[in-house]
């Protein structure tokens, strides 16, 4: 990465605008729309969320990630068919290069379907996730803040529909009952451990929002429209919301979906974050949303990544991605689904 970087803040939000006075709720919805096509990225205040909660968080992924290797591999994605668990930093790539940070996964708690011969592969993803025997508070916190962030993440995609000249519920109908609850927590390791400096590559989230919390550490970039990398630094009591390219393929690039990275920390520091990704349901089909004219005007059409192509089927696309992103569990539960040159080639992880 030989990309400069300037040290200029996104926009930061506050979203208890939305339930204020009606002037209030204008002047939001306004700054909104502007953020969301200018960067799609910006610092989310006002949200609501227990401080307490968030620094239990923090502090309880730090424990997990301080267990022993053995006790974090016996919770090893690799066990789990529905694409929950740990991986191991070095493990995954993005664009060919690997990622250094380790990251316990987990999804909507739940049980896996029976599956039959006309069972969509994309409900192979329903299941149980897997937790840490040594670490049993992990389970019912993480489970707590996923509920929290995706209180925060509907809330935002109501105020994002609005913003669009939607009803507020426009997306209740691709993400209800169910959207996918994706959340990560991650230890990015230092440059004695990382082999370069990238703690992961460049890329886009794919779904609606991504709610994103910074532990202390910088690192995270992300680069504008016109090819300028912005750090965009943790600030105290803040999440980063940024929209996916669901929302991009939604608005035909109305919406932008900032392309951002991470950068590996320096030697003998470490980095922690905890990124929740609200997605739809998974038999969805993303749609097009018909903007009004003076939206329209500033639709800037969607590019197609030939490398990672997405489809509009939001359960297909979920499946391509985990698929991709975790070899070593598609050849141990999913062969069936994938290609002879899958099946022959390296087992190499893609991030995105
Ligand atoms: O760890 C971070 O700060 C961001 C991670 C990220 O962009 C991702 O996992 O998609
Ligand atoms: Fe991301």
């Amino acid at each position: 990465m030989t990309i400069h970087t300037l040290p200029v803040h996104l926009p930061l939000i506050d979203i208890s605008r939305f339930h204020g006075s009606p002037e209030e709720r204008e002047s939001f919805i306004a700054d909104l729309r502007r953020t969301l096509h200018d960067h799609g990225f910006f610092y989310l205040t006002g949200h609501g969320v227990d401080p307490k909660l968030i620094a239990d968080v923090i502090a309880t992924s730090k424990q997990f990630f301080a267990l022993p290797l053995e006790q974090k591999l016996e919770i090893e994605m690799v066990k789990s068919p529905h694409f929950r668990g740990y991986n191991r930093a070095g493990y995954e790539r993005t664009r060919g290069e690997q990622d250094w940070r380790e990251q316990l996964d987990i999804n909507t708690e739940g049980e896996a379907v029976k599956l039959g011969p006309d069972t969509p592969a994309w409900k192979r993803l329903f299941g149980p996730n897997q937790w840490p025997s040594a670490l049993p508070e992990l389970k019912p916190l993480l489970l707590a803040y996923q509920a929290e962030v995706t209180r925060i993440g509907i809330d935002i995609l109501k105020a994002i529909a609005v913003a669009l000249g939607q009803p507020e519920n426009a997306f209740a109908e691709i993400y209800e009952p169910q959207p996918s609850q994706l959340l990560k927590i991650i230890r990015y390791p230092g440059r004695e451990v990382a082999k370069s400096d990238q703690g992961v590559g460049a890329h886009k989230d794919g779904g609606f929002v991504t709610v994103l919390l910074q532990d202390t550490v910088p690192g995270l970039r992300v680069q504008t429209e016109d090819g300028v990398w912005l750090e965009a630094p943790p600030i105290p009591g803040t999440f980063v919301i940024n929209t996916g390219e669901l929302l991009e393929l939604a608005t035909n690039g109305f919406v932008r979906a900032d392309v951002h990275d991470v950068v590996a920390p320096p030697a003998g520091v470490e980095r922690f974050s905890v990124a929740f990704f609200l997605g739809s349901r998974y038999d969805a089909t993303i749609p097009v949303i018909d903007l009004p004219d003076e939206l329209k005007r500033d639709e800037r059409g969607v590019t197609v990544d030939p490398l990672n192509p997405i489809f509009r089927e939001v359960g297909q696309n979920h499946l391509k991605s985990r698929l991709r992103s975790h070899p070593d569990v598609a050849r141990a539960h999913h062969a069936d689904l994938l290609t002879p040159e899958q099946l022959a080639g390296p087992a190499v992880a893609q991030a995105y």
